[in-house]
C-alpha cells in the first residue's frame, strides 16, 4: 500500500490550484440519473470517489465519457447519458466503499419508481445512519423495505407526490436525496431545516440548469415545483472549499504564503474567520484567495455546526495547525461522535491534545517530530500530511488510499510550493 512520506521544515511558497469539490461531485454526478438526455460537468476533481461513482453509474447503465484532462491538467470533464437505466441497484461493494453512493436512491426511485441500494453500515468517524433519507422519500409517497441489508424502495403508482419534508436535523445528504426526488415528483414540495451548505446551492443549481423550479435556494426553506420531466445540461462544479481551507492551513503551519488558486472566499466563511483568528493574513486577489502566516499562531475556541458554522470537514486539519499554536485551543466535534481519530496519532509526533467527550483540548507544543502513522479517515489524513509539513525529520503516512478519495494529487500540488513529499509506492 502506498505511503507519503514528508521531510518537514519547508515554508511553502506560491500560487496552488483548487480544485472542483468532492461534496459538489458527488451529488452532481447522481443527477444524471435524472434525465434521459446527457449531464455535462465541468471541473470534476480526479478523485477516487468521482471515478467510483463513475463507476457506480456504469453499473446501472450510464455511460460516462470523459473529454479533455491530460495527464498534467487538474480537473475533467465528465459527459453522463442515462437514456436507458439498466440497473436501479447499488449494490454493497460500493455504498460501503462511497457512503455517497446513497445519493442514487432519490434520483432512481423518482425516475424509474423504484430503487434498491444496500444500507451503508457506520464508518471510521461515525455511526452515520441514513434514517432521514427513508424519511424524506416516504413523505414523497416512497413505500421502503428493508431486506438483507438493503433498502427497496418504490414510488406509488403514478411517480413520487409533492410533500412537506420537515428534518429534524440537519443533514446534507438527505436534503440532497430529497432535492432531486422532489425535482421529479407531481406538484410542490417544502423542505424545511434543509442543509445550506455551498454544495447544497451548487446542486440547486445544476437541477435548475436542467430545468427544474427551486425557491429558496440557499436558505432553510426549500420548495421544489415537481417537473414531468428534466433536460441535459451542461455544469461546472464549484471549487472545493474543504481542499482550500486545507491548504490554508498548510501555509498557517509552515510559516508560509500561498495563493489558493480558484478558491471561493464565500464559500468559506467560517474557516476563513477561524484561519484569521488564529493571525493568518487572507486578501482575495484576482484568481482566488491569498493566505501568509504572520509570526506565532494564537490558539482559538471553536465548535463544528452545519454550514454557515464552522465545518466538521475541517476540524482535524485546524487541530494539526493547533498543535504549534501559543497556547490552548478548544475544539468541540458536534456533527460526528467518532471524529478524533487522528489524535493518538498527533500524539504520536508530540502534540498535547486531551479529549473529553466531544471536546478537545490542544495545548501548544514548540515542535512536532516526524513518526510513523496511520491514516484512519481522509481528513484525519490530510491533519496528519500538515503536522508533517511542520514536524521535524521524516513522517510517513500510511494507509494513503483515504487522501485518494478527497486531494486531488496532494503530493504534487504541495511539492510545486516548496515541501519536501513524495508518494511511496510498495516495491
Ligand atoms: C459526500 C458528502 O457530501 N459528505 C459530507 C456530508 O456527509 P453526510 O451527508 O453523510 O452528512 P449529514 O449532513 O447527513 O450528517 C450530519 C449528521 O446527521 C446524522 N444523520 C444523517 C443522515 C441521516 O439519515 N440520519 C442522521 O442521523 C449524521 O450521522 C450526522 O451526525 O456532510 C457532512 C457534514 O457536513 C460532511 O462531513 C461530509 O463530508
Ligand atoms: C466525511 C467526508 O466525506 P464522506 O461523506 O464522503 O465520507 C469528508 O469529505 O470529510
Amino acid at each position: 500500500m502506498d505511503r507519503i512520506v514528508i521531510r518537514g521544515g519547508a515554508k511553502l511558497s506560491g500560487r496552488l490550484p483548487i480544485s472542483g469539490a468532492k461534496n459538489a461531485a458527488l451529488t452532481l454526478l447522481p443527477c444524471a440519473l435524472l434525465t434521459d438526455e446527457a449531464l455535462t460537468l465541468g471541473n470534476l476533481p480526479r478523485l477516487a470517489d468521482v471515478d467510483g461513482f463513475g463507476h457506480l453509474l456504469n453499473g446501472m447503465g450510464v455511460s460516462t465519457a470523459i473529454a479533455g484532462g491530460s495527464p498534467d491538467e487538474f480537473g475533467r470533464t465528465m459527459t453522463l447519458d442515462a437514456t436507458r437505466i439498466t440497473s436501479t441497484t447499488a449494490p454493497y461493494d460500493f455504498v460501503r466503499k462511497m457512503r455517497a453512493s446513497i445519493l442514487v436512491l432519490g434520483p432512481l426511485i423518482a425516475r424509474m419508481g423504484e430503487a434498491t441500494v444496500s444500507l451503508p453500515g457506520g464508518c471510521a468517524i461515525g455511526n452515520r445512519p441514513i434514517d432521514l433519507h427513508l424519511k424524506a422519500l416516504e413523505q414523497l409517497g416512497a413505500k421502503l423495505e428493508i431486506t438483507a441489508g438493503y433498502v427497496k424502495a418504490m414510488a406509488p403508482d403514478g411517480g413520487l407526490k409533492g410533500g412537506r419534508i420537515v428534518f429534524p436535523i440537519v443533514s446534507v445528504g438527505a436534503t440532497e436525496n430529497a432535492l432531486m426526488a422532489a425535482s421529479l415528483a407531481t406538484g410542490e414540495t417544502i423542505i424545511d431545516n434543509a442543509a445550506r451548505e455551498p454544495e447544497i446551492v451548487d446542486l440547486c443549481h445544476c437541477l435548475v440548469a436542467m430545468g427544474a423550479e427551486i425557491e429558496g435556494i440557499g436558505s432553510e426553506r426549500l420548495i421544489v415545483h415537481g417537473k414531468p420531466r428534466l433536460h441535459g445540461a451542461s455544469y461546472r462544479v464549484m471549487p472545493d472549499r474543504i481542499e482550500a481551507g486545507s491548504y490554508a492551513c498548510a501555509a498557517a503551519i509552515t510559516g508560509g504564503e500561498l495563493e489558493l488558486v480558484g478558491a471561493d472566499a464565500e464559500a468559506m466563511g467560517a474557516i476563513l474567520d477561524g484561519l484569521r483568528e488564529t493571525g493568518l493574513h487572507i486578501a482575495p486577489t484576482a484568481d482566488g484567495v491569498k493566505v501568509a502566516a504572520d509570526g506565532k499562531l494564537r490558539p482559538l475556541t471553536l465548535s463544528t455546526a452545519p454550514y454557515p458554522a464552522f465545518p466538521t470537514d475541517m476540524q482535524a486539519q485546524f487541530m494539526a495547525m493547533l498543535t504549534l499554536a501559543d497556547g490552548a485551543s478548544v475544539l468541540t466535534e458536534t456533527i460526528f461522535e467518532n471524529r478524533y481519530m487522528h489524535v493518538p496519532e498527533l500524539a504520536r509526533m508530540g502534540a498535547d491534545i486531551q479529549v473529553h467527550g466531544r471536546t478537545a483540548v490542544v495545548r501548544g507544543v514548540d515542535r512536532l517530530v516526524g513518526a510513523e502513522v496511520m491514516a484512519t479517515d481522509l481528513r484525519a489524513s490530510m491533519s496528519l500530511v500538515l503536522a508533517g509539513l511542520a514536524a521535524e525529520g521524516e513522517t510517513r503516512v500510511h494507509r494513503v488510499y483515504h487522501l485518494d478519495r478527497g486531494y486531488e494529487r496532494l503530493e504534487e500540488k504541495l511539492s510545486a510550493v516548496g515541501a519536501d513529499i513524495e508518494r511511496e509506492a510498495d516495491s
